[in-house]
């Protein structure tokens, strides 16, 4: 039997590529797509690469139809999140939240970088955290919680923090990395990471033609970052802006534990062992580097591995999709995981390879 599906902030970017992958998903039915700006208007009007795939239109963000959903994407922006959350969740809803409302444990570090105070302690406290290769046990638990016939909450890991995790954490995880020292980040984003709402950042004349840093030491992904890696305090966080439209390239320098020879070909290898079981995680071998068009519009991810010897420092990149897995297919993986479903459900799909 389908599940009936909404997208809250549908007609957002991470909110289209969501009806995307739910419109070819097997189990989950698309029954509402709610935007108060284009309210009324078929989904195939204002995107017409859906038509022939949907007759459904927007409707507004408080459609009464929401209420007889069983699952929920919420893909609007943070503070939004955090109101709407709890009612869907007290009717024994599956709520998949993409913004940042509940990704930090701590409320009080959340108000620190998002400048509001967590209202929704309780919630906070019981939802999973929505990056399955890392989290897997925490989605397995809210699993059995919603099988039981509770409401369930995941807090979806943010699209940087993603891509920044999956290169760390193991290194973090199976003791490669030093517990001392800085951990350098440096990421490249697409425009698309912005929202749709043009901006004079994000302005056509301003990004074409020019790449430059932004939130330089005070990017509010850098708590998060440092959460998943449990590294407080030694994440330093440099995010870029990149005239493309998808994609996200970081790359994170670990310097190395005291014991650990600094052997790229070793340390591959035990990646490899890592994400052995991940259908979504690669690790790439020596002859080749990641690159974002590899996983454009895709759930994939993929890790490139290399060492500086003299600096003792491992050196990972990680290309990933900021709107695939790192916001709606990431969503739905959270989501598959949650009813029991195969993880890759409705997932299955590669990138145009680049000729
Ligand atoms: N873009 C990305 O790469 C990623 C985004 N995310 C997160 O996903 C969420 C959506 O991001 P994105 O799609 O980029 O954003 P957009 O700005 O493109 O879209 C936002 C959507 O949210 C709706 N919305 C705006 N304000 C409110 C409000 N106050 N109450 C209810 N709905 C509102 C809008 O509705 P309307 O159509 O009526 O204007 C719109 O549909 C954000 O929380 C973002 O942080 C997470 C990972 C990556
Ligand atoms: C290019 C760009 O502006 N990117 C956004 C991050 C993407 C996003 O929407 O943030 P979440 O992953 O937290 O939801 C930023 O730097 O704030």
């Amino acid at each position: 039997m389908a599940i009936k599906t909404a997208v809250v902030g549908a007609a957002g970017f991470a909110g289209v590529e969501l009806i995307r992958v739910l419109l070819r998903h097997p189990h989950f039915e698309l029954v509402v797509a709610t935007s108060n700006e284009l309210a009324e208007t078929p989904i195939a009007q204002e995107y017409p690469c859906f038509v022939g795939a949907t007759d459904l239109a927007f409707s507004t963000h408080d459609d009464p139809a929401l209420a007889e959903c069983d699952l929920v994407f919420l893909a609007v922006p943070h503070t939004a999140a955090l109101a709407m959350a709890p009612a869907h969740v007290k009717r024994g809803a599956v709520v998949v939240d993409l913004s940042a409302d509940f990704r930090l444990e701590d409320p009080a570090v959340y108000e620190q970088w998002y400048n509001t105070p967590h209202t929704e302690l309780e919630l906070l406290a019981k939802r999973a955290f929505g990056l399955p290769e890392l989290f897997r046990d925490d989605l397995a638990r809210v699993q059995g919680e919603h099988a039981a016939g509770q409401g369930v909450l995941v807090g979806c890991a943010g699209c940087y923090p993603t891509a920044t995790a999956l290169a760390g954490a193991p290194a973090m995880r199976l003791g490669l990395a030093s517990s001392e020292g800085a951990i350098v980040v440096d990421a490249i984003s697409g425009v698309t990471g912005a929202g749709k709402k043009c901006s004079p950042r994000t302005h056509y004349c301003f990004d074409n033609e020019n790449v430059e840093a932004y939130g330089v030491a005070t990017h509010r992904h850098t708590p998060e970052i440092e959460q998943i890696l449990g590294a407080k305090d030694r994440v330093v966080f440099t995010p870029h802006l990149a005239p493309t439209n998808r994609g996200i390239l970081s790359t994170v320098n670990i310097p190395l534990a005291s014991g650990i020879k600094p052997d790229a070909s070793a340390i591959r290898a035990q990646y490899e062992e890592f994400y052995w079981d991940d259908y979504f995680v690669h690790v790439l071998n020596e002859r080749v580097q990641p690159r974002t068009s590899s996983v454009a519009a895709t759930n994939h991810a993929h890790l490139g591995i290399a060492v500086n010897e003299p600096a003792r420092t491992l050196i990972v990149t990680s290309a990933i999709d900021n709107l695939g897995k790192g916001a709606a297919s990431q969503a739905v993986q959270c989501a598959n995981i949650v009813f029991g479903f195969a993880e890759s459900a409705g997932l299955d799909y590669l990138a145009i390879p680049v000729i």
